[in-house]
C-alpha cells in the first residue's frame, strides 16, 4: 500500500465509522418523530391532528445555522437538517403539497425548499385549484407565488385570498434563475421561437432584446410547458429554471439570462390552521375599505401608534361595485402578541372589513 492508499484508508476508516453514527442517531431521531405523532394524536381529541408545525421547523433550522460552526455552510447545514425534518414528518404523516403546476416550475422548486423531499407534490394547472385542493382537503398543504423581485405581486394569488378561507402557514424566498434551453437537433443560430411565461419574458427583457431582437415570443401558462415544448420543436427555446433541464433533458444554451441579478420570488404556503409563535413571525392581512379622505391614515395609524413594523402594503380593486379598494398588508409579529392583538382590535373598531389570513414564521432558508 502507497503512503497515500494508507493516509486515504485511514481518513474513510474514520468517515465510516461517523457514519455508523450519524445513522443510529437517524433512527433515533425518526423514533422520537413517531412518538410526537402518537402524543400530538392523543391529545388532539375529537379534532384532526395537526402533524406539521412550520413554527417548531423553524426554530430547528435557525438554531442549526446558529450553532454551526463549519466548515460546512450555514444554508447547507440547514438544507440537510430540513431534508431530515421532511422524512421524519413523512413518518409521522405522508404530506402532500399542491403547486401551481405542471412538474418542473418554480413552485414546484419552492414546494421542494421548504417541505423536502419527502413530501409528495401535486401539480394543480391553475393558482385556483391550488386553493381548491387545499380548502378541500384533498392537499394538506399549497404552495403560491406572491410577489417577485423585478415584476412586483402576484395579483392574482391576492385576489384569491379573499374567495378562499385559507390561512397562511408560511412562507420562502427562491432565488430565480433563467436559462435560454433548446434541444440537443436545435442550432442554437436557427432559433425562431421562445417559449416562457409572460412574467418570465418580462423578468429577461433587456437580455432578449440585446441578444434574440428578432425572433417571436411565444407567452404560454408555464416555463416548464415551454420547456415541454421546446423539447419536441426544432427551432423552438425555452426561458425555464434547473428543474425543467432535467426534466424535458434540454441543452442550457445560455445560463442566467434574467436582468436582475437577485431576481427572486416570495412564496407563500397555504393551510387551514393557524400556526404558533415561532418567535420571529409575520401576520398577513386583508382589508376593504371605501375610497374617501384619510382613509389611508386610518388603516395605517394603529400600526404607527403601537409600534408594529410594516413589510409591505399592497392596493387592488374590490371588485364590489363604487371604488372600494383592497388593503393586502404584511407586517412582523404574529396575532397572539399583546401589541398586534391591539393593532387588529383597533382596526376592527375602526369599522373596515378585516380578515385575518395568518400569522406564521418568516422565511429561515
Ligand atoms: O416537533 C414536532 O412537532 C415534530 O413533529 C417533529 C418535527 C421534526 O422532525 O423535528 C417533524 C415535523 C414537524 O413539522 C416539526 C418537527
Amino acid at each position: 500500500m502507497t503512503e497515500q492508499e494508507q493516509a486515504l484508508k485511514v481518513l474513510r476508516d474514520q468517515i465510516d465509522s461517523i457514519d455508523k453514527q450519524i445513522h443510529v442517531l437517524l433512527n433515533q431521531r425518526a423514533t422520537c418523530a413517531q412518538r410526537v405523532a402518537e402524543v400530538k394524536q392523543q391529545y388532539q381529541g375529537n379534532e384532526i391532528a395537526v402533524f406539521y408545525r412550520p413554527e417548531r421547523e423553524a426554530q430547528v433550522l435557525k438554531r442549526v445555522m446558529e450553532r454551526n460552526k463549519g466548515p460546512l455552510a450555514d444554508k447547507e447545514v440547514a438544507r440537510l437538517f430540513r431534508e431530515i425534518m421532511s422524512v421524519c414528518l413523512a413518518l409521522e404523516k405522508p404530506m402532500r403539497v399542491a403547486f401551481l403546476g405542471p412538474e418542473g416550475t418554480f413552485t414546484q422548486q419552492a414546494a421542494l425548499k421548504h417541505f423536502g423531499h419527502s413530501a409528495q407534490s401535486a401539480p394543480m394547472t391553475t393558482l385556483d385549484l391550488v386553493f381548491r385542493e387545499v380548502e378541500a382537503g384533498a392537499a394538506h398543504y399549497g404552495v403560491v407565488p406572491i410577489e417577485n423581485s423585478t415584476e412586483g405581486m402576484a395579483t392574482h394569488t391576492l385576489d384569491l385570498f379573499k374567495r378562499f378561507n385559507l390561512r397562511i402557514c408560511g412562507e420562502l424566498e427562491l432565488k430565480i434563475h433563467h436559462h435560454l434551453l433548446i434541444n440537443d437537433n436545435t442550432d442554437p443560430e436557427l432559433i425562431t421561437r421562445i417559449y416562457a411565461h409572460q412574467e418570465s419574458f418580462a423578468q429577461c427583457r433587456s437580455w432578449l432584446e440585446a441578444n434574440y431582437p428578432r425572433v417571436d415570443h411565444v407567452a404560454i401558462s408555464s416555463n416548464a410547458e415551454g420547456a415541454r415544448l421546446a423539447s419536441l420543436e426544432v427551432g423552438a427555446a425555452a426561458i425555464a429554471g434547473d428543474m425543467a433541464v432535467d426534466l424535458y433533458r434540454l441543452r442550457i444554451l445560455e445560463r442566467n439570462i434574467e436582468d436582475q441579478s437577485d431576481n427572486s420570488t416570495r412564496f407563500l404556503i397555504l393551510g387551514d390552521q393557524d400556526v404558533g409563535p415561532s418567535g420571529d413571525d409575520k401576520t398577513s392581512i386583508l382589508m376593504c375599505a371605501h375610497d374617501k379622505p384619510g382613509v389611508l391614515y386610518t388603516l395605517l395609524e394603529p400600526f404607527h401608534r403601537h409600534g408594529i413594523s410594516l413589510t409591505r402594503i399592497e392596493t387592488r380593486p374590490a371588485h364590489q361595485g363604487g371604488w372600494s379598494y383592497l388593503f393586502y398588508i404584511d407586517f412582523e409579529g404574529h396575532a397572539d402578541e399583546p401589541q398586534v392583538q391591539k393593532v387588529l382590535s383597533d382596526l376592527e373598531a375602526s369599522s373596515v372589513e378585516l380578515k385575518l389570513l395568518g400569522s406564521y414564521p418568516k422565511a429561515v432558508l
